[in-house]
C-alpha cells in the first residue's frame, strides 16, 4: 500500500507547468491535482502509470492550445508513449532528449513549426513517429534507429533531400508526401545539383570539389543543410536576367545614387550588375558567386527563410530571402535598403548588400556566429545546457537598449520603429566569454503590405487597437524582451497568459523572486539589480504609451546598475 509521499515528485513538477500553460476543452487544471500516479493507478486524465511512474501521456482531440513549456518532459524519465494527436499546439516540437524508454510519439495534426529536433534521431527505442499535418520546416534527419517501424512526416513544409539511410529506405512515399521542398527517393522528385563551372573558371574547381565534400558531409551530419535553394535562385535570376537583357535590361539601381565605387575597384563589371554594396571593403563577391555557394537554413521567419552562405573566399554571410514583399516596387525597396544599409552601430547587424527583382529579393547581412538570444535562452534546456548567467544577460539587454536607442535616433524623421524586436532578432557573439548583442531585422515595416501576425509589435496594446506603431511600441516590445530574459519564459505565444501580466501580478504582491529564471536566481549578489530591471520592464510594458520611459531614460537606468563585470567592454 503506497503512501501519498511515495510518488515521484519530479514527474509531477515536470507536468504542472504543462498543465498551467495549456488551454483546452477539458479542465486539465481541475483534474490534474495531487500526485499523477499512486501504485499503478493513474489519477490524472490522459496519464498511464507503471510502478508509480508516469509512462504514457495521451491527450488527443481536446483542443489543446498553446506552446509546450521548454523541456517539460525531461524528468518524466519512464515515458514510453506521448500523444498530442489532433490538437492546436503551436511552437517548436518538444525536446525529447534522454527519454530512452520512449517508443511512440504522435504529434500529428497540430500547428507545430520549426525543424525536427536533433535528439529525435537519438531515441534508441523509438518505433512510431507521427508528425504529419503540422508546419514543420527544415530537412529530414538521418534516422537510423533499427526500432523505427512507423514514420509519417507528410503534410509539412520539410525541404531538401531525404537522407538515404537504411532505416529511412524502409518507408514508402506516403511517409513523406505533401512536403513541397522535399526531394529524393522514395518520392518521384529528383534532387537538383549545383550547376557545373564553366571551363574558363579553372581556379574555382577545387572550391567546387571542396563544397561538394562539405555538402555531402553536412548532409549526413548536419540535418539542416540545404543545397537546392541557391541553385533555384540561380536558375530563376539567370532566367530573368537573360529575359531582361533581351529587352534592353535596366539596372536595378539605375537612377539611384550609388553608395560606393566598388565595381570599379574590383575590375569585374560582371559582378557589379546585381549586388549593391554599402561599403567598399565588403564588395568582394558578386551575385553569381553568392548563388554558387552552399547554403544552410538558419530558420524560417515571418518574411521568408534565412540562410547561412559560405562564399568561395570563406566569407560567411546570412542571406534573407524575402517572400512577403510581392507588391513592393523596386524604387521603394531600394530606397529603404539604402536607408537601412547606411546605419552603422556596434549593436546593429550590418546589412552588407541586397538584390531586387520582381520575383526574388535578397538581403545579405553580416553573419553572427553564436545564434540568437531566443536559442541562448530556450534552446537545449535540460541536461548539458550551459547556463546563461546574469552578467551576460545584463550585457545583452544593455546592448539591445543601445542598439534600439541608436535606431530610434537615426530613423526619427521617418518615425520608423524596429517593429519586430524579439529574442530571435537579437543575435549574439561571444569574445573571450563576453557577449555582444546586435539587433537584426529592423526597419522592414514600411515595406510590408500589412503587419504580420508574428511581428513583435503586434502584441503592443495600441497596435492591437489598430493604431500606427511608433517608437513607443518598440519600447513595449523591449519590455517584453527584458521579461523574457529575466524569467526565462517564452513570450512568443499569443495564447498564453501575457508575460507582463503574470510578472506584474507576482511582483506587485510582494516583490517575490519567484519570477526569475532559476539559472540567475542562484546569483544572490544580483537579486537587487534583477528587481530593478524587472521594475523597468514593467514600466516599459505599461498599456498607455505615454507612461513608458523613452530609450535615453532606459539606457540611464541600465547605467545605474553597477554589476562588477558589466563594465568590461569588448571591441
Ligand atoms: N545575421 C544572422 N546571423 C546569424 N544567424 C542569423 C542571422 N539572421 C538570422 N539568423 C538566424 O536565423 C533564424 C531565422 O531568422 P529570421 O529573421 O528569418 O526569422 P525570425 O527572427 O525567427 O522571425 P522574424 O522573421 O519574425 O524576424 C534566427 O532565429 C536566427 O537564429
Amino acid at each position: 500500500d503506497i503512501g501519498i509521499q511515495e510518488f515521484y515528485h519530479e514527474e509531477r513538477d515536470a507536468l504542472i507547468p504543462f498543465r498551467d500553460s495549456m488551454k483546452s476543452s477539458f479542465n486539465l487544471h481541475g483534474n490534474w491535482t495531487g500526485p499523477p500516479c499512486l501504485n499503478n493507478m493513474s489519477r490524472w486524465m490522459g496519464i498511464s502509470c507503471s510502478n508509480s511512474h508516469v509512462t504514457q501521456l495521451t491527450l488527443e482531440s481536446i483542443n489543446l492550445t498553446g506552446t509546450l513549456p521548454v523541456g517539460f518532459l525531461q524528468n518524466v524519465t519512464f515515458l514510453s508513449k506521448l500523444s498530442f494527436h489532433n490538437n492546436s499546439l503551436s511552437g517548436v516540437l518538444p525536446n525529447l532528449t534522454n527519454l530512452i524508454h520512449l517508443k511512440s510519439v504522435f504529434l500529428s495534426s497540430n500547428q507545430f513549426w520549426g525543424p525536427i529536433p536533433l535528439d529525435y534521431i537519438h531515441l534508441p527505442n523509438l518505433n512510431t513517429l507521427e508528425l504529419q499535418e503540422n508546419k514543420i520546416t527544415g530537412t529530414i534527419l538521418p534516422f537510423d534507429q533499427e526500432s523505427l517501424t512507423a514514420l509519417n512526416l507528410s503534410y509539412n513544409q520539410l525541404s531538401g533531400p531525404i537522407p538515404e539511410t537504411k532505416i529511412l529506405k524502409r518507408f514508402k512515399s506516403s511517409s513523406f508526401d505533401h512536403n513541397p521542398g522535399l526531394c529524393g527517393k522514395p518520392l518521384d522528385i529528383p534532387c537538383a545539383v549545383s550547376p557545373p563551372p564553366s571551363p574558363s573558371e579553372n581556379k574555382k574547381k577545387p572550391l567546387k570539389v571542396w563544397s561538394v565534400v562539405l555538402i555531402a558531409t553536412a548532409g549526413a551530419i548536419v540535418p539542416f543543410l540545404v543545397i537546392v535553394f541557391l541553385f533555384c535562385c540561380y536558375r530563376r535570376i539567370q532566367g530573368k536576367k537573360a529575359k531582361k537583357e533581351a529587352s534592353e535590361y535596366q539596372h536595378p539601381t539605375e537612377g539611384v545614387e550609388k553608395k560606393s565605387q566598388w565595381s570599379a575597384s574590383t575590375g569585374d563589371p560582371e559582378k557589379s550588375i546585381d549586388l549593391e554594396f554599402f561599403h567598399e571593403h565588403n564588395a568582394v563577391f558578386g551575385l553569381e558567386e553568392l548563388l554558387r555557394s552552399s547554403a544552410e537554413v538558419l530558420g524560417k521567419g515571418t518574411m521568408g527563410i534565412t540562410y547561412k552562405a559560405i562564399l568561395e573566399s570563406g566569407l560567411v554571410v546570412a542571406v534573407k530571402r524575402v517572400k512577403e514583399m510581392k507588391s513592393i516596387t523596386e524604387k521603394e525597396f531600394v530606397r529603404q535598403m539604402q536607408l537601412l544599409g547606411k546605419l552603422r552601430h556596434d549593436n546593429l547587424v550590418e546589412i552588407i548588400s541586397f538584390y531586387y527583382s520582381k520575383d526574388e529579393k535578397l538581403v545579405i547581412n553580416e553573419f553572427i556566429q553564436d545564434g540568437s538570444l531566443f536559442e541562448l535562452l530556450h534552446g537545449s534546456r535540460g541536461i548539458g545546457r550551459i547556463p546563461l548567467n546574469w552578467t551576460t544577460r545584463l550585457q545583452i539587454m544593455k546592448d539591445v537598449a543601445k542598439g534600439l536607442t541608436f535606431l530610434h535616433q537615426s530613423l526619427s524623421s521617418q518615425k520608423t520603429p524596429h517593429g519586430n524586436l524579439k529574442s530571435s532578432n537579437v543575435l549574439v557573439s561571444f569574445t573571450n566569454g563576453t557577449a555582444r548583442a546586435k539587433l537584426s531585422d529592423f526597419g522592414y515595416l514600411p515595406l510590408l503590405p500589412s503587419l504580420k501576425s508574428r511581428f513583435a509589435i503586434r502584441k503592443c496594446p495600441e497596435v492591437m487597437e489598430g493604431k500606427k506603431p511608433t517608437h513607443q511600441s518598440d519600447i513595449y516590445s523591449f519590455g517584453i524582451l527584458v521579461l523574457e530574459v529575466i524569467t526565462g519564459k517564452l513570450s512568443e505565444d499569443d495564447e498564453n497568459e501575457d508575460l507582463s501580466d503574470w510578472v506584474r501580478g507576482v511582483v506587485d504582491s510582494d516583490w517575490s523572486m519567484d519570477i526569475f529564471d532559476l539559472e540567475i536566481l542562484v546569483e544572490k549578489d544580483g537579486h537587487e539589480d534583477m528587481l530593478k530591471i524587472a521594475k523597468l520592464a514593467l514600466e516599459c510594458t505599461q498599456v498607455s504609451p505615454e507612461r513608458r520611459p523613452n530609450m535615453t531614460q532606459i539606457l540611464n537606468r541600465f547605467e545605474e546598475i553597477n554589476y562588477p563585470q558589466l563594465n568590461i567592454e569588448v571591441n
